[in-house]
């Protein structure tokens, strides 16, 4: 009777209603809600990265704006199985949580493979709509190829989550190391045991979003004891208040969070809440976890590998000659380049495919081929070139706004430190050729030349400068040449840091100094007015030109006399 007048609020839309009506409006609210709110349920889409994407990819694909997280800050998923009126997995939106991704992955998986894929549609329009990498990310561990070290047979959190017991984490790594994809087989699997998986991006997601995620999170513990698993893709975009908003009920463990990060996240998490979370640290993928990715997505698309002969040939099922005028073909050699050149960038790598297979689709050249020893045929041919020219260096070398800055910068100045010219010129290529600001590395070859050349080369600075000012001058490409004129200049000079030293003893002096600081001496004092003079200002002071022999005075005040901040002197 009691509960019949109280209030609750129903943990889907969160309108408040009496105790009495909540059963029958959940199920109507499960059954219309489950559709618009299941596509956060999975991590969201990445922007596919492509440098050019050829035509149709892009009109035809999902725009970015389009996709559920992206799109709108509130992306929350609910109910998706076994609740209310005992509803099966996706039964109410007709989709499962991986939605559209489970669908398309389907032709790795056998039986309804063909069907899912489009089995007889052409290679052209396998490759249309959602971009190649996200068709092909994996749902199951099964998949997920390489990260050994954290991910490996008898790691800790490889038994956590077969066992679905989830901390929380920070997903640590750099781009396209498959962050979200660890997430999305979370979810995958967590949703298999009754758990919810809610996604926010932080780049889209506003405080008020993070509230809602915590006080439905809180409803679902509270009326259907059911665990919220938080997945927060960029994590680092988060500022401090946002961070601190859900440090709580990490806490209490309301919700599990779950993060990804491309940045260090010592500098960029909450010190309270990394101490609450398992960093686990995932690496570049190797060449032979690319190699293996490329294998799974020519496979896929049926594109046969030329170069391992028959093996290859036939291991190519789906063979595309079934669906196109033409069989596709991709030389070995090109898919190793492609492994090699991606940088351990799953996404790029599986981007600079797809543009490869589909500018030679559309620029429908064919190649006579001898595909086995026996016979040859027509076909199109993907060569090393192609993937080349599929790939945008900028992204493989180099993340400007990242980690990968300082790392750089870093490596290029302990380089010349150490007088390795051949490292120098490597770092300073790597910076310039990802597309670093001249002007950038130019400033910090000032410092340089100050802090570890100093005054056994003083004519260090004015390098550093005039470099500067060239850069200034002409810009990149040509200011290349000037920069590593210096940088060479620099790495064979000799170095001191004696001047840098003695200052910091200076700093620290002065730092450590306890109460007023001592008066400037009278005598070291100008006296422009007769006041000045008359308060003693200038008295004493012998000027040094005036005097043959060398001069007997004091410039440090007082209590600093004698004081040596040389005297650390090591060069
Ligand atoms: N370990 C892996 N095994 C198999 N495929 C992977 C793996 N890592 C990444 N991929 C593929 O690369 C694509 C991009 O990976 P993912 O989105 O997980 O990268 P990320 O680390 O989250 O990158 P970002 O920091 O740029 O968001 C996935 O859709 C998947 O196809």
């Amino acid at each position: 009777m009691e509960g019949a007048e109280e209030e609750v609020q129903c943990p889907v839309c969160l309108r408040e209603l009496p105790g009495a009506d909540i059963n029958s409006h959940l199920d109507r609210c499960l059954q219309a809600g489950d559709a618009e709110a299941e596509p956060g349920s999975s991590p969201p889409s990445k922007r596919p990265r492509l440098a050019a994407a050829p035509p149709g990819t892009q009109a035809q694909g999902e725009p970015e704006e389009a996709r559920p997280a992206a799109a709108s800050p509130r992306v929350f998923s609910l109910f998706h199985k076994g609740r209310g009126g005992g509803q099966s997995p996706g039964a109410a939106g007709g989709r499962s949580g991986a939605g559209r991704e489970e669908a398309a992955v389907k032709p790795e998986k056998g039986g309804s493979a063909t069907a899912a894929a489009g089995g007889g549609a052409s290679l052209a329009q396998k490759l249309e709509g959602q971009p190649l990498a996200e068709r092909l990310r994996p749902d199951t561990l099964g998949d997920y190829v390489g990260q050994e070290r954290v991910l490996g047979a008898q790691t800790l959190l490889r038994s956590l989550l077969e066992s679905h017991e989830i901390p929380s984490l920070i997903l640590w790594g750099p781009p396209g190391c498959g962050k979200t994809t660890l997430a999305h087989i979370i979810a995958n699997s967590s949703k298999k045991n009754g758990t919810r998986f809610v996604t926010l991006s932080a780049t889209s997601a506003k405080t008020n979003d993070v509230r809602d995620v915590i006080s439905q999170a809180q409803n679902e513990k509270r009326l259907f004891k059911r665990k919220t698993i938080l997945f927060i893709d960029e994590i680092h975009r988060f500022n401090k208040s946002q961070q601190d908003t859900f440090l709580p009920h990490v806490e209490c463990g309301t919700v599990t969070l779950i993060g990804a990060t491309t940045e260090n996240p010592s500098f960029q998490v909450n010190a309270a809440l990394l101490s609450r979370c398992r960093v686990i640290v995932l690496e570049k993928l190797s060449v032979e976890a690319m190699e293996a990715i490329l294998m799974r997505a020519v496979r896929s698309l049926g594109v046969q590998v030329l170069g391992q002969g028959d093996q290859h040939g036939s291991s190519a099922t789906g063979s595309s000659s079934e669906s196109s005028e033409f069989p596709v073909y991709i030389e070995e050699k090109a898919l190793n380049t492609l492994a090699y050149l991606c940088d351990g960038d799953a996404r790029t790598g599986l981007n600079g495919l797809q543009l490869a297979v589909q500018a030679r689709l559309a620029a429908g050249k064919t190649t006579p081929l001898n595909t086995t020893k026996g016979g040859s045929a027509d076909g199109i041919l993907i060569t090393e070139e192609h993937v080349k020219e599929g790939l945008q260096r900028s992204h493989i070398l180099y993340d400007r706004a990242g980690e990968e800055h300082y790392n750089c910068i870093s490596a290029l100045h302990k380089s010349m430190r150490g007088s390795d010219e051949n490292a120098s010129l490597y770092w300073l290529a790597r910076m310039l050729e990802g597309g670093e600001d001249p002007l950038y590395v130019a400033r910090r070859l000032v410092r340089f030349a100050s802090e570890d050349i100093g005054l056994a080369d003083p004519l260090a600075l004015t390098q550093a400068v005039a470099a500067y000012q060239g850069c200034h001058f002409i810009g990149m490409p040509e200011c290349e040449v000037i920069l590593a004129q210096c940088v060479v200049y620099f790495a064979r000079a000799p170095k001191s840091i004696e001047v840098y030293r003695a200052y910091s003893n200076v700093k620290e002096c002065l730092r450590m100094h306890t109460g007023p600081l001592p008066p400037v001496p009278l005598h070291l004092r100008n006296a422009p007015t007769r006041l000045m003079k008359n308060l003693g200002y200038g008295k004493g002071y012998k000027y040094n030109p005036m005097y043959k022999e060398p001069v007997e005075q004091d410039y440090l005040p007082e209590e600093l006399k004698g004081t040596d901040f040389f005297k650390e002197r090591k060069t």
